[in-house]
């Protein structure tokens, strides 16, 4: 069988929409491809997962990359991309629906509804006369809190204004681009203790790094009113569970609704846990396929870089004609003028350069007139400093 220039292994279903998009006569997709060039997963796990020589990038069809090993992949020169906002929609909507669930007991009403025995007028009896112990609460004037205010805190908070809460935000690195999109009627809280004792309804947006484990602690809880009701479609480790649960049976917390279904959770009379849906819409599904298979279409066939979490954005137009030198190097001095230097003493014209830095890490593209060999590459891959090079 003859290998195409790119194969790209799938570690999740990845929707059609996105999958379609690699041109078939330059890519093998599968789920086992020999020696992938590109990792393209959701949910899947792989910090225990060996991640093979030949990969140059990895892709996450979806926002957390906590499932990715993120650091020893930037050690490597390897970039991890994720889809930024292309599934928030999708999660502000659940987060609507948690909501809602939340204030009407709808989840242990409708419990309550199905398992009712009898005949219709017995059913009809015992709607009437159980249906008190699920009177909930309107939402209007109560308060909103969310923590986290980047693609799915801002429209949840935006959402929430218009359900008639009054909505205060807590987010100390909120980016100009989310802010922006923030309604001026958001509150914005002093601290994050602050957003917990104002809180009828907290709600938390934020990534699981290790900042944010356990950010809803035993003490952040005390501070709640005894009412509140705590959602969590954000990641199951940034609530301690175990503090949650004893805080409901102590009467301390109301309610807690999130989207991820645990032995402390699931059955718990105060709790609801949803089986990991934010994401779970057609629409998400397909976004989310669709930025991912373009960000490593674009960083494996011209070394752009779009959306990575850990390499620098890189982007830089092909010039017809030339070949481009794709460079990941430690971001220390002297890099871009050895690379120049050996790519001239090959009597090499430079039609394009971009150096790009992130933290300990830059992306060095160079477009050249003539043919790459593979004497250039042996010897750029020989400065120190260069973690990967490879011509396209
Ligand atoms: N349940 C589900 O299916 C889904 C869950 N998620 C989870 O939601 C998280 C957030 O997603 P997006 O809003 O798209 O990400 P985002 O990157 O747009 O926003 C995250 C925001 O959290 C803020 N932040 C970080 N640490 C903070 C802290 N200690 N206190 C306050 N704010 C802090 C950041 O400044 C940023 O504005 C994802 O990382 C993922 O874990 C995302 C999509 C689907
Ligand atoms: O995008 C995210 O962070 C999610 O949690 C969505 O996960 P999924 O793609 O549905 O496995």
């Amino acid at each position: 069988m003859t290998h195409k220039q790119f194969r790209v292994q799938t570690l999740n279903a990845i929707s059609g929409a996105g999958l379609s998009r690699f041109p078939d006569e330059l890519y093998d997709v599968g789920t086992a491809p020999e020696d992938p060039h590109a990792l393209l997963v959701r949910s899947a796990k792989l910090h225990d997962t060996p991640i093979p020589e030949s990969v140059l990038a990895v892709a996450r069809a979806g926002a957390g990359t906590n499932n990715i090993p993120v650091d020893a992949l930037t050690e490597r020169g390897i970039p991890v991309f994720n889809t930024p906002g292309a599934n928030a929609n999708a999660v502000k909507e659940l987060v609507l629906a948690g909501l809602f669930l939340a204030s009407r007991n709808l989840f242990h009403a409708a419990l309550f509804a199905r398992d009712l025995p009898g005949d219709d007028a017995e059913i009809a009896k015992a709607v009437e006369a159980g249906k008190k112990q699920f009177v909930g609460f309107e939402l209007p004037g109560r308060t909103l809190g969310v923590i986290g205010l980047g693609a799915i805190g801002v429209k949840v908070a935006n959402a929430a204004l218009g359900l008639g809460l009054r909505v205060i935000g807590f987010d100390p690195a909120i980016s100009v681009e989310h802010a922006w999109h923030l309604s001026a009627d958001v509150e914005r809280a002093d601290s994050m203790e602050d957003v917990f004792r104002r809180a009828d309804i907290l709600t938390v947006h934020v990534p699981l790094i290790e900042a944010t484990r356990g950010l809803v602690s035993t003490q952040r809880l005390a501070l709640m009113k005894d009412t509140a009701v705590l959602l969590n479609f954000a990641r199951s480790e940034i609530v301690d569970t175990e503090a949650v649960v004893a805080a409901l049976d102590e009467g301390t917390l109301g309610g807690y609704v999130c989207d991820f279904p645990s032995t402390l959770v699931d059955r718990h009379p105060k709790c609801m846990a949803l089986p990991h849906l934010g994401a779970s819409t057609k629409e998400a599904e397909r976004n989310c396929a669709i930025m991912a298979v373009d960000e490593l279409r674009g960083f494996l066939e011209d070394g752009q870089v779009h959306n990575s979490v850990n390499f620098p954005e890189a982007v830089m137009a092909r010039t017809p004609g030339t070949h481009r030198f794709v460079i990941v190097n430690r971001n220390v001095p002297n890099m871009v003028g050895q690379v120049s230097t050996i790519v001239a003493q090959h009597g090499q014209n430079i039609a394009g350069l971009l150096n790009k830095s992130r933290g300990d890490l830059a992306v060095t593209l160079v477009d050249v007139e003539g043919e790459i060999s593979p004497t250039i590459l042996d010897e750029l891959r020989a400065i120190d400093g260069v973690l990967s090079a490879r011509g396209i």
